[in-house]
């Protein structure tokens, strides 16, 4: 028996010419095969240039067994070793470009950043969670150059100072909520999310359990989760983004429901409760009245985008602020508590510039070089996000003799450039000195106040357009936290201190951790005890 999938009238035409066409036809498939066998086996594409070399791999799959499934970028680091800064390979049809030097990144996302700056697209973020409506992060084009622009006047140096004394007011909150022997990991969450929330929105809340943080948080994790490489299936095998929630297995769909949501909830609810009170004349000014007081007058098209653009700007904002400077703000309790001397070298420094008892201020950042590189030490040791966020290449580029094609996904390896033993020597252990060293002429050779260039920002046009705040919220959290405590291992019920913890870091997602750990804050004399006093009458409910 044999199925017809052609009409009658049709096979008959075909059945006089089958033998020529199935010659012909299997000729071509032979020619193609032997194409794509001998580009995977020269490395070579259809115009002879060669790929940037990488690991060889299997047709058809090519290297989707060579991927590695932890830390990637420590192996990427290693395989960077044997096949040098740019390093090229596929999964399946996908081609993957791992950068791993501040010249190539140099070269390929900032001078070439028209062409790689695009974003790869994600079955589940783009189509399931319909995220790219409103995380512009995940889009390229005159649509995302409009939110960008609108990060940069809200975001860059010259409106930080603005910000000032919110941050200097959630530091000090911080700094009671310690002293009352609160939960550092929490006490740093509630300061880091309360100071982006006021900036933002002009609310102040005061816990974790507010809807304004608690939906906030749900939204990251989800976040963390979707971008994470090979945690849906549906992003390798699209087609399964058709299977009904109900059908047993599908749990992906159900996941991705609740989280739209979550995200249409964290997208308009602060939005909208900002615009009512402003509409009485109540609203405490912040980023999202200077977007409403600019709207354009009437019903118009360009209003409803003004607003969309406003929205977006502020809910991704926020996202975007909270996990990542808490979890770099817990590395540095880390970093500090397991290096004791490094505490009291910042706070001989702070007691000589600002006076001992007396909680720092974000503008002595630059008489406090010690400080600061603490700061910025903490940023280079731990990699919120080691590999940065994926960057895709838009146009069919030559480089140095290769070709890259368009489609590319291209990744800066941000952990591996902070951990290169040529730039800092000894690069796993926590240590300011990594930016004290001076040249022959007396300049900083990485100067510890300079936000850029780091490379734990990422790249290009697509670079970090918080790492002004950023900076400023960790140099605040770092003065003011080594100022009034010493910060030490837990005792036990003899009084005696626990061992210190190993410094380790835990990569659920595509966002690393430093691992939970225990320490206490010991104000560090009656003085800062003092001044720690009044500041807790001042801050009653911190
Ligand atoms: C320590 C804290 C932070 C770190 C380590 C960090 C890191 C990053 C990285 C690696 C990227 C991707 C860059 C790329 O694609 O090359 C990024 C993007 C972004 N960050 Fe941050 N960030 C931090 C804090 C902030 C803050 C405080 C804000 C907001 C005020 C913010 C807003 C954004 C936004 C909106 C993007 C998307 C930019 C785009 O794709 O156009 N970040 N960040």
């Amino acid at each position: 028996m044999s199925f017809r999938l052609l009409p009658s009238s049709t096979m008959h035409v075909l059945e006089g010419v089958s033998s020529t066409a199935g010659l012909l036809a299997w000729g071509f498939i032979s020619i193609l095969t032997l194409r794509v066998l001998y580009r995977w086996w020269s490395g070579t594409n259809g115009s002879g240039l060669p790929y940037p070399p990488g690991p060889k791999g299997y047709p058809v799959i090519n290297n989707f067994f060579d991927m590695p499934m932890h830390k990637e970028w420590e192996v990427y680091r290693d395989l960077s070793k044997k096949y040098g800064d740019i390093m090229f390979f596929r999964v399946f049809n996908t081609p993957i470009m791992i950068l791993s030097s501040q010249k190539v990144v140099l070269d390929l996302f900032e001078k070439r950043s028209a062409i790689y700056s695009a974003r790869p697209h994600s079955v589940m973020m783009h189509d399931l969670l319909s995220m790219d409506n409103f995380f512009s992060l995940l889009t390229y084009g005159p649509w995302w150059r409009r939110h960008r622009r609108a990060f940069h006047q809200n975001f860059y140096p010259n409106a930080i100072p603005k910000y000032r004394y919110i941050i200097t007011k959630y530091t000090s909150r911080l700094l009671v909520s310690l002293y009352n022997g609160g939960d550092m990991d929490e006490s740093a969450r509630n300061a880091i999310a309360g100071i982006g929330i006021r900036i933002l929105y002009g609310v102040d809340v005061k816990s974790v359990t507010d809807p304004f943080i608690s939906d906030a948080i749900e939204v990251s994790e989800a976040f963390a989760e979707a971008a994470t490489p090979g945690r849906f299936m549906v992003d390798n095998l699209p087609i399964l983004k058709y299977v009904p929630s109900w059908v047993p297995g599908a749990g992906f769909q159900r996941w991705a429901q609740y989280y739209k949501q979550v995200c249409l909830r964290v997208l308009d609810e602060p939005f909208n409760f900002v615009q009512l009170k402003h509409e009485k004349a109540e609203a405490v000014p912040c980023v999202a009245t200077t977007f409403i007081d600019k709207f354009p007058e009437g019903d118009t098209q360009e209003r409803h985008e003004e607003y969309i653009i406003a929205r977006n700007v502020v809910s991704q904002s926020h996202l975007a602020a909270v996990d990542t400077t808490h979890s770099v703000a817990c590395a540095f309790y880390l970093g500090v508590l397991t290096n004791p001397s490094i505490q009291a070298s910042a706070q001989a420094e702070l007691d000589r510039v600002v006076g001992h008892g007396v909680v720092p201020d974000v503008s002595q950042a630059a008489d406090l070089p010690y400080v600061s590189a603490i700061a910025k030490e903490s940023l280079r040791w731990h990699q919120v996000l080691p590999l940065g966020f994926p960057h895709l290449v838009s146009e069919d580029h030559v480089y140095n003799g290769y070709f890259i094609p368009k489609g590319t996904i291209a990744f800066g390896n941000a952990w591996g450039m902070m951990h290169d033993p040529q730039v800092f020597d000894e690069p796993m252990s926590f240590n300011p000195e990594h930016y004290l060293r001076k040249d022959d002429t007396g300049a900083w050779e990485l100067d510890p106040n300079a936000v850029e260039p780091n490379p734990t920002f990422g790249f290009g046009r697509r670079i970090c357009p918080g790492r002004y705040l950023a900076f400023e919220m960790l140099f605040s959290v770092v003065a003011a936290s080594l100022a009034m405590f010493n910060i030490l291992p837990p005792e036990d019920e003899h009084g005696n201190p626990e061992k210190l913890p190993e410094a380790r870091f835990a990569t659920r997602s595509a966002m690393m951790r430093p691992e939970p750990f225990r320490c206490i804050f010991k104000p560090r004399s009656a003085q800062t005890e003092a001044t720690l006093e009044n500041l807790k009458a001042s801050l009653p409910f911190a």
